[in-house]
């Protein structure tokens, strides 16, 4: 497509996520003005910028669609978009949209050949040889976001990235984030409340690095970097999105600067949990030994099995724990499931 005509289709009907969805493997360069003054630039299919006329001092990346078939976020994400796009939601701050694999958001699936999601912090060229869309976006994506910080005004600012996913199953709480691994830097009160504010009082802090876009984030552009899990995953047009809203409004007012109605830092208003143990698939023969039906957060006794592998038996080591994010359809050498147990951050978050 010519970057004219992109642009007059996008001005005759603002809708990005329609013509990233039509063009899941390129779109041009282009760049206009909307006329209460914020800039808009198109950098890639699924990779939009917007810069307000008067810039406040957060840099923020909302992605969504890394899971092609995690339909919520990526129309909560389209519909801020849209009324950005038609003038109906004054940004007060840089914001990137990345809707992160339309390939895979066509077919209606998780990833097409690889899982994006555990291609950050270069495991996208890791296997040198190895090829798939799904490395060539996790570079581009990289990318685009390590630009979009370093190219901030100056001065004293904050940089976040909330990367919106809804899960496989259904989880005893229904909103949880996860807390990529600090490397032992105090957890964020104020980032705390602000997950919170979008319903998401279930934290989980990781005890190590990982691949994913929240710790590439966290890591790597020293950003407040969150996967936030907003429910279960549906196919489009099938998500009550009125389980969204105070997502929906907390971004809202984030981006353009509103007040948002935050509850001061009390431990006890959230679950927290840390993991204990992740279980990586190794062979074919691994299974898992529940229903489909049994919710992330469920806790077993001690003792019972969980999952089996060729030659191993996985099962519960201690009171409380609880599993979350089981899987047997990953690819072999990922992770399965994480075993996770409450904990407290006393004393550790400012
Ligand atoms: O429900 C599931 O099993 C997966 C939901 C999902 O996509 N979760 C993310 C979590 C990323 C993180 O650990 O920060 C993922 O598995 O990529
Ligand atoms: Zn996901």
């Amino acid at each position: 497509m010519k970057p004219e005509t992109l642009l007059q289709q996008l001005q005759q009907n603002p809708d990005f996520l329609k013509l990233t969805l039509a063009h899941p493997d390129f779109l041009p360069f282009v760049r206009y003005s909307l006329q209460n003054g914020t800039q808009i630039q198109i950098w890639d299919t699924g990779v939009l910028y917007c810069q307000p006329k008067q810039c406040g001092q957060q840099d923020i990346v909302l992605s969504s669609g890394v899971h092609g078939n995690e339909t919520a976020p990526i129309e909560l994400c389209s519909t801020l978009l849209n009324d950005v796009l038609a003038g109906k939601l004054l940004l007060t701050e840089r914001v990137l949209f990345l809707f992160g694999n339309p390939a895979a958001m066509n077919a209606g699936v998780r990833e097409i050949q690889d899982n994006l999601n555990r291609l950050f912090s270069g495991h996208h060229s890791k296997e040198p040889g190895i090829q798939s869309a799904e490395r060539e976006r996790a570079k581009k994506l990289e990318g685009y976001v390590v630009k979009f910080y370093e190219e901030a005004p100056q001065g004293l600012r904050e940089r976040k990235l909330y990367d919106l996913h809804t899960a496989i199953r259904g989880s005893r709480f229904e909103k949880f984030a996860v807390y990529p691994f600090l490397h032992g830097q105090n957890w964020s009160k104020q980032q705390f409340e602000f997950l919170n504010a979008c319903g998401a009082n279930t934290v989980l802090l990781m005890q190590a690095p990982a691949s994913t876009f929240s710790y590439f984030a966290a890591q790597s552009c020293k950003a407040h970097g969150f996967t936030i899990e907003l429910g279960k995953a549906r196919p489009f047009g099938q998500n009550d999105m009125s389980r969204f809203a105070e997502a929906a409004t907390a971004l809202r007012a984030l981006i353009s600067g509103s007040e948002l109605n935050t509850k001061e830092f009390n431990e006890a208003d959230f679950n927290l949990y840390e993991v204990r143990r992740a279980i990586n698939k190794t062979t074919e023969a691994f299974a898992l030994h529940f229903a489909d039906s049994i919710e992330n957060f469920t806790t077993f006794d001690v003792g019972t099995v969980l999952a089996s592998d060729e030659g191993v038996e996985y099962k519960v080591e201690v009171e409380g724990e609880a599993i979350i994010f089981p899987n047997p359809k990953v690819a072999i050498g990922q992770r399965a499931m994480l075993m996770v147990k409450p904990v407290s951050v006393a004393g550790k978050v400012s």
